[in-house]
């Protein structure tokens, strides 16, 4: 979205509004802090995913990654646009199977899966197991033994590619903790190992080369390096890649400084140089996974928050305290990420000075936006964080005991309170009263 906010965005009270729901309305109804989701907006993001593959004719499945955020409603509303999910934890499984989400449409990964986390997904029949590593090889091949079952895996490969984006979100270069390493044969050797099993069934490659890249130049690298593998194992070990799951990582426009691509377009960017690889090297062309995740839900989120206290010093930037922070939205902190923020009582009000939005957390770097141009601001006045829909509320924690905010779903003027705001008793209720002591 970012903050340049066009007529449809502005209803007829002036206020913002979210797919036709007045966002004042909901920061009423629904309390502050609230995550709102834009229904149709994440739609609309799956089927210009479909489309650049079907006007391209290729076999494909969009993996939504999941990590990026994830609810029983959101899970929903991924198998009702047909897609798959990528899943990374026992928990994801689990809320996932919830909500109802087929488990042959999952992908597991993970670089340090556990034996449990690894029968369970086997048990489920999960669509396709990620292996990471040696270790893991082992653990698949004792759970498919132990329950007298098969598998479908993807070998997660280190290509050797750094991405340009924040180093703590770079995956793909050598240094990596993620995936068997290609230069130095680990593949080789881990498919052999995978090959051997006849439970276990290699249906091709996968790598992730890091998250909010905003060039094509590395996810075409990736695509070129993806496709001599293919040929490589295709020649050597007569083994046709099935898959190529060339990962997530389309990066977003956070600020309006930020360059801009449409997700699409890297798709269509990695599309041409698999072809042209195929024709190259004779090769069939596989089918093409990805696993968005920010592309998916970034844009399509926002946080409503409600101001509170300010502070005032002469020769120093005001600060301006909302009802949430650090504990819904790490990333500032984390990243040195960049938010855009609006008045959602009148987004079209003129900037009257420069503040830093900062949280309610005890924390002197609780500050979400640190140069934040906003018109003038009063304590109760609500205003929107854009494009905060992606590894915000997944990252949410209970710091100094805040709620979890709840998250609400809207679509064409409906809205949906799709989780709750945390309760204190939420907060108490896995404790046991002390037994130790007197
Ligand atoms: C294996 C894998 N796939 C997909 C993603 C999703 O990345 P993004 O949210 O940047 O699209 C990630 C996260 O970086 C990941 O680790
Ligand atoms: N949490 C990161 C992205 C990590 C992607 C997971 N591999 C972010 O907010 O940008």
């Amino acid at each position: 979205m970012t903050n340049q906010i066009i007529d449809n965005d502005i209803n007829a009270d002036g206020h913002l509004q979210i797919d036709g729901c007045d966002a004042v309305e909901l920061a009423h109804q629904f309390g502050t802090p609230l995550m709102v989701y834009n229904v149709s907006a994440i739609r609309n993001q799956f089927h210009q995913f479909n489309k650049v593959f079907e006007q391209n004719d290729i076999e494909y499945e969009i993996s939504y990654a999941s990590k990026a955020f994830a609810n029983t409603a959101m899970y929903q509303l991924v198998n009702q646009e047909g897609g798959h999910i990528d899943v990374v934890s026992g928990g994801e499984i689990a809320v996932a199977l919830h909500a109802g989400f087929p488990a042959a449409k999952m992908s597991f990964h993970g670089n340090n899966k556990s034996l449990e986390e690894l029968r369970i997904a086997i048990q489920n029949h999960v669509g396709v197991i990620m292996v990471d590593n040696f270790h893991e090889i082992e653990l698949i091949n004792q759970v498919v033994e132990e329950l007298d079952e098969t598998t479908n895996v993807i070998m997660r490969i280190t290509p050797g590619i750094t991405a340009h984006t924040h180093e703590f979100i770079q995956t793909g270069q050598v240094d990596s903790k993620f995936g068997f390493d290609l230069a130095s044969g680990q593949v080789e050797e881990g498919f052999e190992l995978l090959h051997k099993n006849s439970r276990v069934h290699v249906l091709g490659f996968h790598a992730h080369i890091g998250s909010q890249i905003s060039s094509p130049d590395g996810f075409n690298a990736l695509a070129v390096k993806m496709m001599q593998l293919a040929n490589k194992f295709n020649t050597e070990y007569d083994f046709t890649t099935e898959v190529l799951d060339l990962g997530g990582g389309f990066g977003i426009q956070y600020v309006s400084t930020d360059g801009y691509l449409a997700p699409e377009k890297f798709v269509e960017s990695i599309i041409n140089t698999i072809k042209e690889q195929a024709s190259q090297y004779n090769l069939q062309i596989p089918a093409i996974w990805i696993e968005p995740g920010r592309s998916i839900v970034g844009s399509a989120g926002l946080t409503l928050y409600t101001v509170g206290s300010q502070k005032r010093v002469d020769g120093i930037k005001p600060y301006v305290t909302v009802d949430g922070g650090m504990g819904d939205n790490i990333r500032p902190m984390l990243y040195g990420a960049e938010y855009e923020v609006v008045s959602a009582n009148n987004p079209r009000a003129q900037p009257v000075e420069e503040v830093r939005l900062v949280g309610k957390y005890c924390e002197s770097g609780d500050v979400l936006i640190k140069n934040a141009s906003v018109p003038s601001l009063n304590s109760g006045d609500v205003v929107a964080v854009l494009d905060t829909g992606a590894y915000g509320y997944s990252m949410a924690s209970n710091y100094n005991l805040n709620l979890k905010p709840a998250i609400v779903f809207v679509e064409k003027g409906k809205a949906q309170l799709v989780t709750k705001r945390q309760s204190f008793e939420n907060l108490y209720e896995l404790d046991n009263n002390l037994e130790l002591g007197d």
